[in-house]
Parts: C-alpha cells; structure tokens; sequence
C-alpha cells in the first residue's frame, strides 16, 4: 500500500472561554444532554480560562512527529484534525484533498479500542469524507498501541518518577492506582471485535506498567471522569471512592498513573490534579500524579515505527498477549443509542 500523507486524528478542546459550550456542544451532539450539564463541566475550562491545553499538546505532538518523519527520511506531509473542535477533520480532509492527498495513514490519540477511542475516529474520517464529497482521500487508521514499548515505557519512567515524590519509608503502605475514562458498561461490554477490550487492554498496559516500575508495589485498576445520568451505569470504582477505601485499608501513599491518556489535558489537569488530589488531601493520603507520554521521544519514535508498520512491512514492536487488529470489523464497538437517532 502507498501511502501520500500522515493525519494527527484527535478529540480537539476550547481555546478561549467562548469556545467552550460549542465544543461541549460537539462533544454530546445527539445525545439529548441538557445545556444545564454541560454548563457544569463548562465551569472545570473556566478554571482554566476557557483553555484546554489538549491543542497545544497536539501542535507539540504535530511538529514532534514532523521532526521525526524528517529525521527517518520519511517524505510524508503530516496534518491534524480533530472530533470536537477546530481544526475540524472535515476542513483537515478538504486541504488534503486541495493538496493532492489521495491515501493518508490516520494516528488517533487514543491507545485503546472501543467506541469513543477507536470507532469514533473511524465514523468521523468517514462523515470527514462524506462532507468533503468526490476526491476525498482515504484515511487508514493506525492500530491501537496499549502494548506498545514506546507507549508503555514512558509510563513506566513517569511512575518512577512519581514515586520518587513520596516518602521512602511508607513504600510498605504505598498503592499503584492506575487510571482511565470511564465508559457506560454496555460500551466496555461491546469494545473490540469480540467485546471487553477496552477493560481487558486497559489491565494489559497495567500489568506491563507495574512489573517494570514498581513490581512490589500492589495496584488496581480505576475509573474517572464519568458522565452521563446516574441511572446509567458506567464502569466503577471511581477513583475518588476508590481513594477513600485505600485510605481505610491503612494505604498511606498512592501513585496515580493515568495510562488512559497520552497528554495532560483537561481529564488529567482537572479530575487528577485538582479533584483526586484533593479527595487524597481530605483522607491524609500522599498523592503524586504520574505524567502522560505527551511529546517523551520514546512516544514520539513509536508513532514512527507504526506508520512504518504500515509503510514497510515492518515487524510490530509490542509487550502484550492481546490480539493486534488493524481495521475495524462492522460489529465492533457498537455505538451508543442517540437521541432522535
Ligand atoms: C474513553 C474516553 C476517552 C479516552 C480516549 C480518547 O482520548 O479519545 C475520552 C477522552 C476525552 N474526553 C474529553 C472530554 C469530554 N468527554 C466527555 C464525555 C465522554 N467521554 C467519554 C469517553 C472518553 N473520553 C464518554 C463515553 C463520554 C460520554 C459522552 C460521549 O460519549 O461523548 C465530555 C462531555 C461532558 C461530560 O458529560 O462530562 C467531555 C467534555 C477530552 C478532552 C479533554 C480536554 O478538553 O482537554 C478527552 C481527551
Ligand atoms: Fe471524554
């Protein structure tokens, strides 16, 4: 396969405090959910003044990469488009249609399969080209990298660092919580191909984390930044609640590892620095947040060695059991019910 281009695929965040309800709007397009919620989570970007950093991260990421392809003698233009917010990948597919592109490899900034960190980006390259219309070039999606070393490594540096943080002498009572999004469980029920893989790649990475960082630690894996209405369960514990249990099991020291994100942006900044620190605060629990990869040259090289996977045949590099896939079959990863839909 030839391919002419490379596409940074994202979930885009607010710039500026008038950003924020449009994007959120995006963000739950379809979905019925009421201005008054989203003006809520509207409040955690005004703590920010109305700045994800979630785009900054990917210009870094962006040039990073172009660096890298330069570096590697690889001549792919590299471009960047996202789900919720500009640049949108619909104008991102009409520039590269305008430049010529014809096949481009697709990077999401999402390690995981399941519907919001794989499928997802599958429906928005295709409603992308579908708006974009005649000569849109196809986009192939790169496979997911829970298991792969440049992804795993960073995250094992980032825990040793963190742990470094904490007090030596309570090692005995110090915790492992590693941590990702949430999703409702009927979405974890039907991630991958054959269901469960999100949770199931999620204690993969885990797994692999914790043997390389701190194998005599304990760990679990928990949940964060859940949405949604009450009645609807989502995966659990969340890591709030989760904290709390620690707290009264004689846990004295937790290293929180956020291994569903690549980037600080907002999920992390927030949830984790402010809200999970401060649940630890209130239970006398020393707290030290792992970094994410963001621009680590490990992550960056990764991203690399999967286009040129894909470019020349070359071997996967990976640290797991679970199976790889490249494409998404039909019956995977079913989207949730829309409203009006
Ligand atoms: C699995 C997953 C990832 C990780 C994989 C990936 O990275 O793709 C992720 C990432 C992110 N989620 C983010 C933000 C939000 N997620 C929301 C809502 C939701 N997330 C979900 C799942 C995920 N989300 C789900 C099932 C919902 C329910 C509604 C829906 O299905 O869409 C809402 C709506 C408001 C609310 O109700 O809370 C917001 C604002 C940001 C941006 C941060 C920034 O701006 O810096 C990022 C990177
Ligand atoms: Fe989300």
């Amino acid at each position: 396969m030839v391919y002419d281009a490379f596409v940074l695929l994202s979930f885009g965040g607010p710039e500026k405090p008038d950003d924020v309800m449009p994007f959120l709007r995006n963000v739950v397009r379809g979905r019925g959910v009421p201005d008054e919620r989203l003006a809520e989570v509207a409040e955690h970007y005004m703590h920010f003044g109305g700045v994800s950093p979630i785009n900054q991260q990917n210009r870094d990421l962006l040039a990073a990469i172009k660096a890298e392809f330069a570096g590697n003698g690889i001549d792919l233009p590299a471009y960047w488009g996202n789900r919720n917010w500009h640049p949108m990948l619909e104008d991102t597919v009409a520039q590269m249609r305008d430049d010529g592109v014809t096949h481009a490899l697709g990077f999401a900034t999402s390690a995981y399969g399941g519907y919001s960190s794989c499928k997802q980006y599958w429906e928005d390259i295709a409603n992308a080209r579908a708006k974009v219309g005649p000569g849109a070039p196809v986009i192939s999606k790169i496979r997911q990298f829970w298991d792969h070393p440049g992804f795993v490594e960073p995250n094992v540096s980032a825990v040793q660092a963190a742990l470094a943080t904490l007090d030596e002498s309570r090692r005995a009572t110090t915790r492992l919580v590693f941590t990702a999004h949430s999703i409702p469980v009927s979405m974890a029920r039907t991630a991958g191909p054959t269901g469960g893989r999100y949770t199931a790649q999620l204690e993969e990475t885990a797994r692999l984390v914790h043997e390389r960082a701190a194998a005599d630690l304990p760990w679990d894996l928990v949940w964060q930044s859940r949405s949604g209405p009450p009645q609807v369960p989502w995966l659990e514990p969340d890591i709030n609640d989760h904290l709390a249990d620690l707290a009264k099991q004689g846990v004295t020291d937790v290293v929180v590892s956020p291994i569903g994100f690549v980037s600080d942006h907002l999920e992390v900044i927030w949830d984790l620095d402010n809200e999970a620190a401060d649940t630890a605060k209130e239970l006398g629990l020393g707290y030290a947040r792992a970094a994410t990869p963001n621009v680590d040259p490990r992550f960056v090289a990764m991203v690399r060695e999967l286009v040129q996977e894909r470019t020349d045949g070359a071997p996967l590099r990976r640290l797991g059991t679970l199976p790889v896939w490249d494409d998404c079959p039909v019956n995977c990863c079913t989207p949730p019910p829309r409203r009006g839909a």
